[in-house]
């Protein structure tokens, strides 16, 4: 019998920083649960629920979403997932929000993906999403089999309302001001751990490397 204990861990890094795309690989490897606010977002709109409505124009805006909803959207879904481990991907974005998930939980890690924005500015422009699922493809990175459809349900890709390189000099302002205090705020506690790069390649063996250290790959026993 596989005996683990739950790990909770959160993912940070500026917008297009790989975020989505190191989670996809640590939930592959490690099992992890990934929670992902802005997937959590879209599927509101997509689905036109009155959160989404209500959060689509300060989205496409590149504002962030007001944090008592976003608190009480991820608290109420971490609730649900009580005996799983998982990975949050997203939020914290504010120090507030922090504050409330910490009320809530004790969080083991905060990985942090330290991406300079010039590099981010350019993936963001040919970044293309399946809205549905989250899965994110790029032209020059990691293209779809068919061009313009998902790999996996063969639907049509989009690309985020939000990708423009007006909303994305936003997103990267509201970062700043916002979110890099919520670094300090965990660093302080002593679970920051930061990777540094331009390519996600590169970054993702040391994550995997950090990760292997706190808790066993998914289908290998631990004693
Ligand atoms: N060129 C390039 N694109 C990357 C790399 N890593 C991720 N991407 C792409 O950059 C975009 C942003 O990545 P994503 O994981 O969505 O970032 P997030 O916004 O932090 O969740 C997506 O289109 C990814 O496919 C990389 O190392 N090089
Ligand atoms: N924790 C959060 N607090 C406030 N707004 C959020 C949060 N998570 C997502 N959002 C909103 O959804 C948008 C997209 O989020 P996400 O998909 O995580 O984007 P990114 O690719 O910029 O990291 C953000 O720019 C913001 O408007």
């Amino acid at each position: 019998m596989v005996i683990q204990r739950i790990f909770r861990a959160v993912i940070m890094g500026p917008p297009g920083s790989g975020k989505g795309t190191v989670s996809a690989r640590i939930a592959k490897t490690f099992g992890l649960k990934h929670v992902s606010s802005g997937d959590i977002l879209r599927a509101n709109i997509e689905a036109q629920t009155e959160l989404g409505l209500l959060m689509k124009s300060c989205i496409d805006q590149g504002q962030l979403a007001p944090d008592d909803v976003m608190s009480r959207l991820i608290l109420s879904d971490l609730r649900a997932m009580d005996r799983s481990s998982w990975l949050i991907d997203g939020f914290p974005r504010t120090v507030s929000q922090s504050e409330a998930l910490d009320d809530a939980y004790s969080v083991d890690t905060v990985i942090n993906l330290n991406v300079p924005f010039e590099t981010i500015k350019q993936r963001l422009s040919s970044r293309w999403t399946h809205l549905l699922s989250g899965r994110v493809y790029n032209v020059d990175f990691n293209p779809p089999k068919v061009p313009g459809f998902d790999d996996v349900t063969g639907e049509p890709l989009a690309q985020r309302d939000d990708d423009t390189p007006e909303t994305v000099t936003r997103r990267l302002k509201a970062y700043q001001t916002q979110t890099e205090p919520v670094l300090e705020y965990y660093r302080s506690k002593g679970v920051l751990e930061i990777f540094s790069g331009t390519e996600t390649n590169k970054i993702w063996p040391h994550v995997e490397a950090f990760l292997h250290s706190k808790l066993s790959p998914i289908k290998q026993k631990v004693s």
